[in-house]
């Protein structure tokens, strides 16, 4: 997890904020390389295909989210302005609160998780994972725990990203046009910085094609593409070509991370901050 900004006692500027962001595609890589370890497990999603003894009917993820979701709420988790649970009544906290400095206004309680839930578990783990079932339904979820954690983390950051937007001098006073119109499109248009996605969606898959290297071949200097290796001309220093057994052996396909930013976790981010925006004034 990368520094908190939030207890800074001041409120992050924009560049700050995409440093955060930039430092949370890691560990989104990271958790997304560590659950495709493992087959799909199907089980692990299904309502019912798992017995509970206290005869629970859900999904074995959704239990075991909730459980750690109890824990994580005593331990006062969700009382960070920037972590947002995906359950439902949870205890309170058994620690004294800490003194968030206040930074957003957010009268509605923006919180997107049963939809990250849905594109995780119906597009993403598909996708990331080899068709089958090998019994790893424990590790699935914890990984999945992971993915589900640093996602909802990243796209809920869109309030403190909006925040910082709606407070920048230059633009503020369009933001209250729109929002005082409640102009949906106008506000997407302006918060939208197509430069700052290409960048990303560049860099993702440099990082994507890096850490989902197997460096066994690596450090052997006669496998074509290895980095390291002068033959190669791509700018991460490894093979990109869709043909290339090295691609084969990635432990992500790049891609669909690629991908998966630019149909969710980009367009998801997005939403969240029109929806604070449009409440940002109530
Ligand atoms: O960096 C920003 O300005 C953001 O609003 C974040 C973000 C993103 O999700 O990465 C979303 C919208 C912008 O078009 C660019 C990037």
């Amino acid at each position: 997890m990368s520094t908190n900004l939030l207890i800074l006692g001041k409120a992050p500027t924009l560049s700050e904020l995409r440093n955060t962001l930039v430092r949370l595609e890691d560990t989104i890589i990271f958790a997304l390389i560590e659950r495709s370890q493992f087959k799909h497990n199907n089980a692990v999603y299904k309502a019912g295909a798992m017995q509970f003894k206290d005869g629970y009917s859900g999904s074995f993820l959704t239990w075991f989210l909730k459980e750690v979701e109890q824990v994580h709420a005593k331990v006062r988790r969700y009382q960070s302005p920037d972590e947002y649970p995906f359950t439902s009544n949870l205890p309170d906290p058994i620690l004294p609160p800490l003194d968030y400095p206040p930074v957003l206004v957010d009268p509605e309680h923006i919180n997107i998780n049963d939809e990250i839930f849905d594109v995780y578990v119906n597009t993403v783990v598909p996708g990331i994972t080899a068709v089958g079932d090998d019994k790893n339904y424990g590790s699935s979820a914890t990984r999945d725990i992971e993915c589900l954690q640093a996602l909802s983390r990243r796209i809920h950051y869109g309030k403190f990203v909006a925040e910082s937007k709606f407070q920048d001098p230059s633009t503020h006073e369009e933001y209250v046009k729109h929002i005082k119109e409640k102009n949906r499109d106008k506000l997407m248009e302006l918060l939208t910085n197509e430069k700052v996605e290409e960048q990303l969606l560049k860099r993702l898959k440099v990082k994507a094609l890096i850490y989902g290297q197997d460096l066994s071949s690596a450090i052997d200097n006669s496998t074509p593409n290895a980095p390291g290796n002068s033959s190669c001309t791509s700018v991460c220093n490894i093979c990109d070509d869709p043909d290339s057994p090295d691609r084969a052996k990635s432990r992500v396909d790049y891609d669909l991370v690629v991908s998966l930013y630019r149909d969710y976790v980009i367009p998801l981010t997005k939403e969240v901050e029109v929806e604070y925006l449009l409440h940002r004034l109530d």
